[in-house]
């Protein structure tokens, strides 16, 4: 058999960390070798999986073993931590943190440059198709208004999600404009009449929401609603693991969901 890949989990003892540390210790491909958290944690130094295993919570990098790959999901500080030593150490990061401001954008396309880099802002099948369907419906809908809203738990810190961005970017692509010209993020008092051509974000928070997203495209006498709700964390644990089985065996760059499915229906 061989050798496990040598994973350490930013971020691990959040709602996604918890969710990852479920299935990779069920997973052969993998060994856990080191779990990170932030340096006021009350986590730090308890253990990860119980005693017997050995394996600590750490806030430390400099205190870290030969990794293979880096999953983060700990927002933008622990990221931009992680990207100092993958890009040291060059090794393979899957990004799942969002809200991410310009400053480490650009950190992270010169990053893309050095390591093996994926990011998705969703690690679910369903969002990578649903993204695909709303470009396909963007275009040939050009001139019907289009409104993407989200929901999520109160506890989500960005807004709009990840999700709600990278879909509402996929469509202005797909209808030749940005995001930049045409986003609308807040409407509040008397904004006016819709302007034809803007793309609306509406945000909903509150209880154990995991994550919904639906596009709306708004015509006259007729609407179509593409939806994709996640019920369940672990689909995007799921898919953060087949993203860092794959990138431990990718040259450096950046890559997408859709890059390694391709590569892998090419493989098989
Ligand atoms: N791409 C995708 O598919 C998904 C992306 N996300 C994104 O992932 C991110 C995390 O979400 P979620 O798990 O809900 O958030 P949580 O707040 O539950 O978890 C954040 C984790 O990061 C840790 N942390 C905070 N600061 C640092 C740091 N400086 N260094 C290392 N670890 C740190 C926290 O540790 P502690 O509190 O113990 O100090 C905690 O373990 C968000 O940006 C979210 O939008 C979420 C779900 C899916
Ligand atoms: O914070 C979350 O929970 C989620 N964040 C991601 C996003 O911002 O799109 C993905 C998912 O919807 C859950």
């Amino acid at each position: 058999m061989p050798q496990s890949i040598r994973l350490a989990i930013n971020g691990a003892s959040g709602r996604m960390g918890r969710a990852l540390l479920a299935l990779v210790r069920e997973d052969r491909r993998f060994e856990l070798v080191h779990a990170l958290v932030s340096a006021g944690s009350e986590h730090n130094g308890t253990p990860v999986f119980g005693v017997s295993t050995g394996l600590r919570y750490s806030h430390s990098w400099e205190t870290a073993p030969a990794i293979d790959v880096v999953i983060d999901f700990s927002g933008p500080e622990g990221l931009a931590a992680a990207l100092v030593h993958c890009t040291t150490h060059g090794i393979p990061l899957v990004v799942g943190t969002t809200g991410i401001d310009e400053a480490l954008e650009v950190k992270l396309a010169a990053a893309g440059r050095q390591i093996a880099l994926l990011r998705a802002a969703n690690f679910s099948l369903g969002v990578a198709v649903l993204t695909r369907l709303l470009r396909e419906a963007a275009a040939a809908l050009p001139d019907w208004d289009l409104e993407i809203v989200e929901a999520h738990h109160g506890r989500k810190e960005d807004a709009p999600s990840g999700t709600a961005l990278a879909l509402g970017h996929a469509a202005a692509d797909a209808r030749g404009t940005t995001l930049a010209k045409d986003g609308v993020y807040v409407r509040e008092g008397r904004p006016g009449a819709r302007r034809s051509g803007s793309i609306g974000f509406a945000v909903v928070r509150g209880g154990d929401v995991v994550g919904e997203h639906t596009a709306l495209l708004l015509g006259q006498g007729e609407r179509v609603e593409l939806s994709h709700r996640a019920t369940d964390r672990s689909i995007f644990a799921r898919g953060a693991l087949e993203a860092g089985a794959w990138l431990a065996t990718c040259k450096p760059g950046a890559y997408s969901i859709d890059d390694m499915l391709q590569d892998r229906s090419r493989r098989a």
